[in-house]
């Protein structure tokens, strides 16, 4: 397979690379940029000197279809909206990094992420890649929205309940917290060190766009799914997501009825671990991975469950799951190229 990378110049551009590196089926032949056409990659990332020889291209999509099978969109939302349809009219594979392929009414794209919606043809073409839950359509797909990383970890972590129909349908209280790599490279007063370092910040309450893709894919599961309350979370870290999440059982249950259930959902699912009964994963335990690690409580009191739910932002909440994606859409093993163990420390 031979790729092309638009947006490589961000962070989930740089680690689609440090990634496809690896990869035995995949050929990175172009790297993409709308402001540093001409230019080596290593000058943006010298750290791959002497592995990448690239450089950067303008992103001309009947050029690109020369070339390759399959782009990688890794751009800000509001690009892939114009850039997948022409893409995908050359021929081309694409697998958009971004939130404006996900959500498919386009009136909550357009009022969550304050922009113009793609063609409803594109939307309606694109398939949500959670390989987990969506690997038949994944398989037939040639345009993927890749999920977004809160919601990948928020996802995975309810999945087993919802879609089993087990818990009080308005009760989802998500508690999210993120590693500032999450926002991408460009600065940000957000992001700036002296605003974050030894900090702890809520920010977009009640705004966050994710919150659509969430409501929108347990629906899809669970008809009956209320409004979720979302609470986001800067921590001074460089990788890395915890979604603690809480939830009211309808019926009781006990601890092992629920490590049961989970167990059994993600029994053939290599991507994902559910921890033994009282151990809770730390965002460490994923780093530099493309696992996504589950611990659970059950609070008899009070008959509500507890879901920790960690993964590293760069690799399962956005290049690691894009290229599963790319793996199932190859008809190769998912785990091609992402089979490593996290690092630790
Ligand atoms: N960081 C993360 O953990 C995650 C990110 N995402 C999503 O993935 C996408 C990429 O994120 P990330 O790499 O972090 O972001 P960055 O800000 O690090 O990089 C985005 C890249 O997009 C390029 N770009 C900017 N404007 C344009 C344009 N008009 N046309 C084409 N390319 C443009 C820039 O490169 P240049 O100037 O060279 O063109 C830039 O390097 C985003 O949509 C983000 O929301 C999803 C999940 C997790
Ligand atoms: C820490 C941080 O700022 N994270 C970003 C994640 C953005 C992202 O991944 O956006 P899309 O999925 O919509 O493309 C945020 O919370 O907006």
């Amino acid at each position: 397979m031979r790729i092309a990378i638009v947006g490589a110049t961000g962070y989930g551009g740089a680690e689609l690379i440090r990634l496809l590196n690896h990869h035995p089926e995949v050929e990175i032949v172009s790297l993409h940029s709308s402001s540093q056409q001409g230019t080596p990659y290593t000058e943006s990332y010298p750290h791959l000197q002497e592995i990448i020889y690239n450089k950067l291209e303008e992103i001309n999509p009947e050029e690109m279809a020369k070339n390759v099978d399959l782009v990688f969109l890794a751009t800000p939302s509001g690009i892939s909206s114009k850039l997948s349809p022409e893409l995908v009219a050359q021929g081309l594979k694409v697998i958009d990094l971004s939130g404006d392929l996900r959500i498919k009414k386009l009136e909550d794209y357009e009022f969550w992420y304050k922009k113009c919606a793609a063609p409803k043809e594109t939307i309606d073409a694109a398939v949500y890649g959670l390989p987990e839950w969506n690997k038949a359509e994944i398989k037939k797909a040639t345009l993927i929205a890749n999920p977004g990383c809160y919601p990948t970890s928020v996802e995975l972590g309810l999945a087993p309940l919802v879609q089993k129909e087990l818990i009080v349908e308005d009760s989802i209280i998500v508690d999210a917290k993120s590693a500032v790599s999450g926002a991408g490279r460009s600065l940000s007063a957000i992001s700036h060190y002296t605003e974050m370092n030894d900090n702890f910040k809520i920010y977009k309450v009640n705004q966050h766009q994710h919150i659509p893709e969430i409501e929108q894919t347990l629906k899809g599961w669970n008809g009956n799914i209320g409004p979720i309350t979302f609470s986001t979370h800067l921590v001074p870290m460089t990788r890395g997501i915890m979604s603690t999440i809480y939830v009211k059982a309808k019926n009781k249950m006990t601890i092992d009825q629920l490590h049961e259930l989970y167990n059994e959902a993600y029994e053939n699912k290599p991507f994902v671990r559910v921890r033994p009964k009282g151990v809770f994963p730390s965002t460490k335990e994923v780093y530099g991975s493309n696992y996504c690690d589950i611990g659970l409580a059950y609070d008899e009191r009070t008959g509500r469950i507890m879901i920790v739910s960690v993964i590293d932002n760069l690799v399962k909440g956005a290049a690691g799951q894009a290229i599963q994606n790319l793996n199932i859409m190859m008809g190769l093993d998912e785990k091609t190229g992402l089979n490593f163990v996290p690092v630790y420390p």
